[in-house]
């Protein structure tokens, strides 16, 4: 799989798609392109081989080849990036560690006294990484909520240096208008860094790069894997000097992917869009079971959400991932220990589905104080659907919040 072409500086996998040598250059739709993968390989190998090694012996003693080491590039963890670069619609994307990993990569283009514009509403461990920034780094952090354009404008100026976005956000599933926020950042302060965490939606369903922003980052322990077993987390370009700087972190501080974990997530893509095709339709069928038992139900995919025709606008879909309020800590407790199917667990984008409590797991490094600030409700459930039957899902759902005395009978819907 050798080249005497710099990896960086490959097409990705291929774009646009050219399955017949000489045919017309296509893209194809990404349920296509999301499967089809054409590696170099000498001896024309279907799935990409797992170079699992740590060094590359070479040639002669003065000149390099392509591959020295594999913290510095590894031939199977180009495939996976030049691959994902095709679907995310980047000329580079950087294979990592985990999703933080990629997030602390990204935190690293800062300088102390930069100033960050984040959520008010984000992942917990995103908001640990820029409390960490803020009290040992030098940043100015300001959380707001970044569904008002004029809380993200009040705080922009000249020392502002990114703004990191989700879109929808976790997991209060906030939606922000990112090509107006885009334009706004880079008509104010071109400098600046719009920076957005898709992790919510993968590729499949929004494209961020498409909107003007400079990096898209994804947790790729979720959808993009999809079967919860690796962490990865990828950043996706189209700013070649800036994909450098981001090189030079991952080579420097040595988070890129190991080889492994890179062939196990590029199965993982194969099978994304009907994962997520599947997934997301059983996502639309528990919110609006819930909703109609009166819950209020925190979903895109649902004409209640308020920023519907903003996320339609953006997104090809509503995601798997939805929230809902029981009015009760405990009622919740009862509700997520009751049910069966769903699994107690954090994280999201898995083939199985999962119910938590954010406060309690996911986001409970938040400062209690600090949440209740950012009216986090305590009692919020979160559900991650996964890829089972619809309607054993509506089941063991019904049947735990009648358990939990949230449904007075399994059949009357009030809660
Ligand atoms: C929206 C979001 N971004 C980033 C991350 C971090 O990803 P990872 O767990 O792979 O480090 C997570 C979850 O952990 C997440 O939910
Ligand atoms: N103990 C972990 C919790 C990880 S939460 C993972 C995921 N992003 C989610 O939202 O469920 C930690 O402290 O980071």
């Amino acid at each position: 799989m050798s080249s005497s072409v710099p990896s960086s500086l490959l097409p990705p996998s291929p774009a646009p798609s050219t399955p017949r040598p000489g045919g017309p250059q296509r893209r194809y739709k990404l349920e296509t392109e999301v499967v089809y993968t054409e590696s170099p390989d000498q001896y024309r190998s279907s799935s990409v081989p797992i170079y699992q090694t740590a060094t590359f012996k070479q040639a002669s003693g003065s000149e390099m080849g392509e591959y020295d080491y594999t913290r510095s590039g590894n031939p199977t963890r180009t495939q996976l990036e030049r691959h994902l670069a095709k679907i995310m619609n980047a000329s580079r994307v950087l294979a990592v560690a985990s999703g933080m990993s990629a997030m602390d990569v990204i935190a690293r283009l800062l300088r102390p006294g930069d100033e960050v514009i984040a959520g008010d509403d984000l992942y917990g461990g995103t908001n640990r990484l820029l409390k960490y920034l803020s009290t040992n780094g030098g940043i100015i952090v300001h959380h707001v909520d970044t569904t008002s354009i004029s809380a993200v404008t009040e705080k922009l100026n000249d020392k502002t240096a990114m703004v990191l976005l989700e879109s929808p956000t976790n997991p209060l599933i906030k939606i922000c208008d990112i090509p107006t926020i885009t334009r706004l950042v880079k008509d104010t302060v071109p400098n600046a860094i719009v920076a957005v965490d898709n992790t919510m939606l993968s590729p499949i369903a929004q494209n961020p790069l498409d909107f003007g922003v400079d990096i898209v980052y994804e947790s790729a322990t979720k959808f993009l894997s999809g079967h919860h077993d690796l962490m990865a987390g990828v950043i996706a370009v189209n700013d070649e000097k800036l994909a450098e700087k981001l090189f030079f972190t991952v080579n420097a501080t040595g988070c890129g992917l190991a080889p492994f974990d890179c062939w196990l997530l590029l199965r993982g893509v194969k099978t994304l869009a009907i994962r997520y095709e599947k997934a997301q339709n059983n996502a639309q069928i528990v919110a609006e079971y819930l909703e109609g038992a009166g819950f209020k139900v925190r979903y895109p995919g649902l004409e209640s959400h308020p920023q519907y025709d903003l996320h339609w606008s953006m997104a090809r879909g509503a995601g798997a991932v939805l929230s809902f309020e029981t009015g009760s800590v405990d009622v919740s407790e009862r509700i997520v220990e009751s049910a069966r199917l769903w699994g107690i667990s954090v994280s999201f984008g898995c083939v199985n589905s999962l119910i938590s409590m954010p406060c309690k797991m996911s986001h409970a490094s938040i400062d209690p104080k600090v949440r209740a600030e950012r009216a986090l409700p305590e009692d919020l459930i979160r559900l991650c659907v996964g890829i089972e039957n619809a309607s054993d899902l509506v089941e063991d759902l019904k049947h735990a919040l009648f358990q939990a005395g949230a449904l007075k009978t399994d059949s009357e819907l009030s809660c």
